[in-house]
């Protein structure tokens, strides 16, 4: 039609493709823009930055620290305001006091988690329910809505991952922090060659969730299940990323016949699939054949009562498995700082020592579960809680979504508004903290803040929602540290200067979900070979009965 109108003015047909191709243009962006108006309005009452047309405050996020531009935000607009990213209105909540009132005080309100189109609709494609089934199943607890089966999973991880069972954990903490150690020691050749951290710090971090769930370990890091882990976790936490998916901000996006993103969102949703029922699989065949070892989803399977369906399983496995690459931040940072700081090494290394003498062990025995038991030696208990604050993993947390209606400060938040919680400005609220941009793990024991319930850690989140596995966590951390201590000097590779430890500098990486330290080498100078060797004895093929594979 139109192009017969052009025909009648007679305008040559090159020129009406390309006036027909901007008209369509203008149409998809005038309605975008509609849209974006209309959304925005919604969060009436909800202060914020003013944004652009079309893209509203993109262009002030994407490619940046996203949290930092927030936390200086906070300054202007208060601690809770509004973004809008393309057509997307979201909620940023920037401080302590805030925070608890939503998260806490009115915990369901911001109990859900948002549906996104990358992540949800492409890398995790949501399938065609039974009546009965939800249709987030298949996705991990940390990325599902709050509904029925979200609840049980949630559950099932909590219980796997609570102090008491933690506990019987042990045995599994003390072989993979020494197996830990031990690859470092072979791989810089006893000191003598600087080593690739990464790869070995996920080994530890994949080997541990593996064990725990699945009962089953990867002896190398070059293996090809090792690989496609690594590969496909480090995919999906780039497709997590809240700030980065223009298809997420933009919906005309959705429809570009020439992307082929959406084909490898797919295909890495997939192969994470594939991965894990695999695992699963194993597992069954194996307690079929009873040679399987005790793991929490081998316990949920041989367990009459346990009302998760396969899929929710597999929700459930997935979890555990993404949490390593939240584990794997934290130890770069942790290495990094100690290299940078060598005198907060010999401080730990000292207080470590003093610590096995007055227990009446032996220095060259190395330190075993019982010296990290309820992280016994108070300066490294403190030093890993300002590592923990300093350079929280997820600075943006996992995205949340509010689950009803909401009211903060008379002002409204809609049901399914995505609310961030902006936990590196949490970990820095200088009404909690005294002097936050300092690195100090004396404030964790000073009295007066021990006394205070909000002198905390913020990086595992607050609320319905929050982290189930920080006591995990802090035993991992605190145990690989107190090993890492024992057994090297850490020291940055020769020739160069080492990792750049400044917790904005120090990660280009602003596309992850987890912020990680920009990739280092470094050199681990054994403190004593002959103890180190004798220490680690015999490399171990099996563990528990069970054969690495
Ligand atoms: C340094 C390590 C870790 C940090 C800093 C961390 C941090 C977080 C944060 C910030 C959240 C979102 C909390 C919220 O919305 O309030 C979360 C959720 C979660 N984390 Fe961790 N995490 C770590 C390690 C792990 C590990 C090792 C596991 C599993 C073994 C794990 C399992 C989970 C699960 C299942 C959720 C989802 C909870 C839900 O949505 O209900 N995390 N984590």
């Amino acid at each position: 039609m139109s192009l017969n109108l052009f025909t009648a003015l007679d305008v040559p047909w090159y020129l009406a493709t390309i006036y027909a191709a901007l008209g369509a243009t203008l149409v998809v962006l005038l309605t975008h823009e509609v849209s974006r108006l209309l959304t925005q309005s919604t969060l009436s009452g909800i202060p914020g930055p003013t944004g652009l047309p079309i893209i509203g405050n993109l262009h002030q996020v994407k490619g940046k620290p996203a949290f930092e531009v927030y936390r200086q935000w906070a300054k202007t607009y208060g601690p809770v305001f509004k973004i809008q990213l393309g057509s997307m209105p979201i909620v940023v909540v920037n401080d302590n006091d805030a925070a608890r009132e939503l998260f806490i005080s009115q915990h369901s309100a911001v109990m859900s988690r948002p549906v996104t189109y990358t992540f949800h609709k492409t890398v995790n494609y949501i399938p065609t329910a039974e009546k009965h089934e939800s249709p987030f199943e298949t996705f991990s607890v940390g990325t599902s809505p709050w509904d029925a089966s979200c609840k049980q999973k949630r559950r099932a991880a909590a219980t796997a991952l609570n102090m008491t069972a933690v506990r019987t954990y042990a045995p599994i903490l003390e072989f993979e922090t020494k197996e830990f150690i031990r690859e470092l020691f072979e791989e810089g050749n006893h000191g003598k060659n600087a080593v690739y951290l990464k790869p070995l710090i996920y080994h530890l971090s994949i080997n541990m969730s593996l064990t725990l769930n699945y009962g089953t370990r990867l002896l190398t890091f070059d293996s090809p299940l090792f690989r496609e882990i690594f590969e496909v976790e480090a995919a999906i936490s780039k497709f997590r990323s809240t700030s980065e998916h223009l298809a997420d901000f933009f919906p005309f996006l959705r429809y570009n016949p020439f992307s082929g993103q959406s084909k490898y969102a797919r295909d890495i949703g997939n192969r994470r699939k594939a991965v894990n029922y695999k695992l699963l699989d194993e597992l069954q065949e194996r307690i079929q054949q009873d040679t399987d070892r005790p793991c929490i989803i081998g316990n949920v399977l041989k367990d009459p009562q346990a009302k998760l369906s396969r899929k929710e399983l597999l929700g459930v496995s997935m979890s555990i498995v993404a949490g390593a690459d939240s584990n794997m931040p934290t130890l770069g940072w942790t290495i990094a700082y100690l290299i940078q700081n060598p005198e907060w090494q010999s401080r730990l290394y000292q207080a470590l020592k003093e610590h096995i003498l007055e227990q009446g062990g032996d220095l060259n025995e190395g330190p075993g579960y019982a010296t990290a038991e309820e992280n016994t030696i108070p300066i490294i208990d403190a030093f890993v809680r300002e590592i923990l604050r300093f350079f929280p993993p997820l600075r943006m947390g996992i995205p949340r979504a509010a689950y009803k209606d909401t009211v903060y400060a008379g002002g409204n938040i809609p049901a399914g508004t995505e609310v961030l919680l902006n936990i590196w400005a949490l970990n820095r609220d200088p009404a909690i903290f005294t002097d936050p941009e300092t690195f100090d793990p004396y404030r964790w024991l000073d009295p007066v803040n021990k006394a205070n319930p909000r002198h905390y850690v913020y990086s595992f989140g607050l609320g319905a929602r929050n982290c189930p596995a920080s006591f995990l966590t802090y035993r991992i951390l605190y145990l690989s540290l107190i090993r890492l201590l024992w057994a090297f000097q850490l020291e940055a590779e020769p020739g160069t200067d080492g990792p750049d430890c400044h917790p904005i500098h120090g990660s280009k990486n602003t596309a992850a979900l987890g912020q990680p330290i920009d990739d280092y080498n470094a050199l681990l100078r054994p403190r004593n070979v002959e103890a180190l060797v004798e220490w680690l004895g015999e490399k171990p093929l099996a563990f528990g009965g069970l054969k690495s594979e």
